[in-house]
C-alpha cells in the first residue's frame, strides 16, 4: 500500500460492535466508521481502515456498540417543564383540567426555549439525534434545535380554539406558512403541519392544512385514534370514524404521520394501507393515560411503516427512546400473543430507518451506510448492568434504558462525549428549570 492510496478524512470511530440497521439484523465486530464533513465516508473493518484512511482524530470505543442516532417521531418538547405535574389521569381529564389550564398560564416564548433545551439535553443524553415536536411557539423550538445542532421536525400547531400562540386556525396557518417558508430546505429543521386531533380541528382548517401540505411538500402530523372515547364520540356525533373523516378530507397520505392509533378496525386498517400514511407508536404515553394499545405487529405485517415516539414528558414521563423501545417490544408481544413479535432488531428499526422513512429522508438518515449523514451514537456495554454480552442488539432494547449512551454525532459534529453534552450549558439550564418550577408552584 503506497501513500497515494491512503485517503485523508476528518474522524475515525473504532467500535467493538456496530449495528448498521441496513442490512437488517446484522451485528458487525471491530469496525471503523470514517466521517468526512457531515457525512459517513465509509464503514469497514478496522484492519482495512488502517490501510485505507488517515484521519485527523480517532475515537476508540473498545466496549461500545455504534448505531444510527435514534429518531423520536412524536413529542411536545417544551412540556418537559410540566413533567410530573399531573399524573395518573385519563387523557381528556389530564388535558381539560390540568394541562390546558397550565399551558394558558405559563407557556410563552421563554418557557418554550427553556423547556426545549431541557428536553434536548435529555434526548441527547439518551441517544436521540432527531426529534419531532408539536407545540406552541414552534419558531422558538426550531431556532433552539438549530442552535443546539439537533435535527428536528417542527410541526406548528393547528386547532380551532385560541391559545397562547394565536387566536384560531387562520392565524395558526398564517404563522405556520411563514415557519415553513423560513426553514424549508434546511438540513437540520424540517417544518411541518400539526393539526392537533380530529376532535379539536374542524373540516375547513383541515382542508386548508392539506392545501398547504400539497403546496409546500411539508408533512402533516396529527394525534389520531388515541382513545376509544375519541372514536366513540365521533361516531355518536357524525356516524363517521375519525380515520374515515381524515381520509375523506385528504389528510391521510404518504406524507402524513398518524400518532397513537390504538383503535383500529378492518376499515381503518384498509384506509391506512391505501393511503401510505405512517404510524407513530407512543406506548408509554398510551399506557400511562390508559389510552389503549397500538397493534404494531399487525400494522407492520400489512406493510405500514411504524415509527416510535415518546410523546411529551408530561405524559410519559421521560424522553428516553431506548426505554420506549423496550416497552414497545414488550407490549407488541402481548398484543400479538406472540413472543417473536417486534424483535430487538425490528424495534431498533422503528427508531432509526422507519423514522427516517416517515420524514421522507431514508436516503440520508436512519442507517450507517457510506454517503448518509453522520448521525450516530455509541452505547458503552462495559457496565455491570449490560454484562455479559451475547447479543448487543438484545442489550440495547431489553437491558439498556439509555443510561449507557456515551457518545453522539449529528451532521458529523460531536454532541455527546463520554456522557458530557458539548453544546448545551447544563448548569445554566438547571438554574432556569428551577426558576420555572418556582413559578409554576406559586
Ligand atoms: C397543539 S400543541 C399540542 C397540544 O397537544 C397537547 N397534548 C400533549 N399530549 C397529548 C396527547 O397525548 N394527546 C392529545 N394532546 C396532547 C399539548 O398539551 C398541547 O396542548
Ligand atoms: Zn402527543
Amino acid at each position: 500500500m503506497t501513500a497515494d492510496t491512503i485517503t485523508a478524512a476528518d474522524s475515525r470511530i473504532n467500535a467493538r460492535w456496530l449495528i448498521p440497521v441496513e442490512p437488517f439484523g446484522v451485528v458487525l465486530e471491530h469496525q471503523a466508521v470514517i466521517l468526512q464533513g457531515s457525512r459517513i465516508a465509509d464503514v469497514l473493518p478496522q484492519s482495512e481502515a488502517d490501510q485505507k484512511y488517515r484521519t485527523r482524530e480517532t475515537v476508540n470505543l473498545g466496549q461500545h456498540v455504534v448505531l444510527p442516532g435514534l429518531i423520536n417521531l412524536h413529542g411536545h418538547t417544551a412540556m418537559s417543564l410540566f413533567r410530573g405535574l399531573a399524573d395518573d389521569l385519563p387523557l381528556m381529564t389530564w388535558l381539560n383540567d390540568h394541562i390546558w389550564p397550565a399551558e394558558g398560564k405559563f407557556v410563552s416564548e421563554p418557557f418554550v426555549l427553556d423547556g426545549t433545551r431541557l428536553a434536548m439535553a435529555e434526548m441527547l443524553r439518551t441517544g436521540t439525534t432527531t426529534f419531532s415536536d408539536m407545540y406552541f411557539f414552534p419558531e422558538v423550538t426550531a431556532q433552539a434545535a438549530h442552535d443546539a445542532g439537533m435535527r428536528a421536525q417542527v410541526c406548528f400547531p393547528l386547532m380551532d380554539m385560541p391559545t397562547v400562540w394565536g387566536s384560531g386556525p387562520d392565524e395558526y396557518l398564517r404563522k405556520g406558512a411563514a415557519l415553513i417558508e423560513q426553514w424549508q430546505g434546511d438540513e437540520y429543521i424540517m417544518p411541518a403541519i400539526g393539526p392537533h386531533a380530529p376532535y379539536t380541528v374542524s373540516d375547513q382548517p383541515l382542508k386548508n392544512a392539506v392545501a398547504l401540505a400539497e403546496r409546500t411538500g411539508a408533512a402533516i402530523q396529527l394525534h389520531l385514534h388515541e382513545t376509544a372515547f375519541e372514536v366513540d364520540e365521533a361516531l355518536k356525533a357524525t356516524a363517521t370514524r375519525p380515520v374515515t373523516r381524515m381520509a375523506e378530507l385528504g389528510v391521510l397520505g404518504r406524507n402524513t404521520q398518524c400518532v397513537h392509533m390504538t383503535q383500529i378496525d378492518d376499515s381503518d386498517l384498509e384506509q391506512l394501507v391505501r393511503s401510505g400514511a405512517h404510524i407513530v407508536h407512543c406506548p408509554e404515553s398510551n399506557l400511562k393515560l390508559a389510552s389503549g394499545l397500538c397493534p404494531v405487529q399487525k400494522l407492520m405485517d400489512h406493510g405500514i411503516n411504524v415509527t416510535i415516539g415518546t410523546d411529551g414528558a408530561a405524559s410519559n414521563n421521560d424522553l428516553d427512546l431506548f426505554g420506549e423501545l423496550k416497552t414497545a417490544a414488550m407490549v407488541a408481544k402481548v398484543v400479538a400473543g406472540d413472543a417473536s413479535a417486534l424483535s430487538a432488531h425490528r424495534a431498533l428499526e422503528l427508531a432509526t430507518l422507519n423514522g427516517a422513512r416517515a420524514l421522507g429522508r431514508e436516503q440520508e438518515l436512519g442507517s450507517l451506510v457510506a454517503g448518509k449523514l453522520a448521525d450516530l451514537i455509541a452505547v458503552d456495554l462495559s457496565d455491570p448492568f449490560l454484562q455479559p454480552v451475547y447479543d448487543p442488539a438484545s442489550h440495547l432494547v431489553y437491558s439498556n434504558h439509555g443510561r449507557a449512551v456515551s457518545h453522539s454525532w449529528i451532521h458529523g459534529v460531536p454532541q455527546l462525549q463520554d456522557g458530557r453534552l458539548t453544546r448545551i450549558d447544563v448548569p445554566d439550564l438547571m438554574l432556569r428549570v428551577s426558576e420555572w418550577r418556582q413559578q409554576i408552584l406559586s
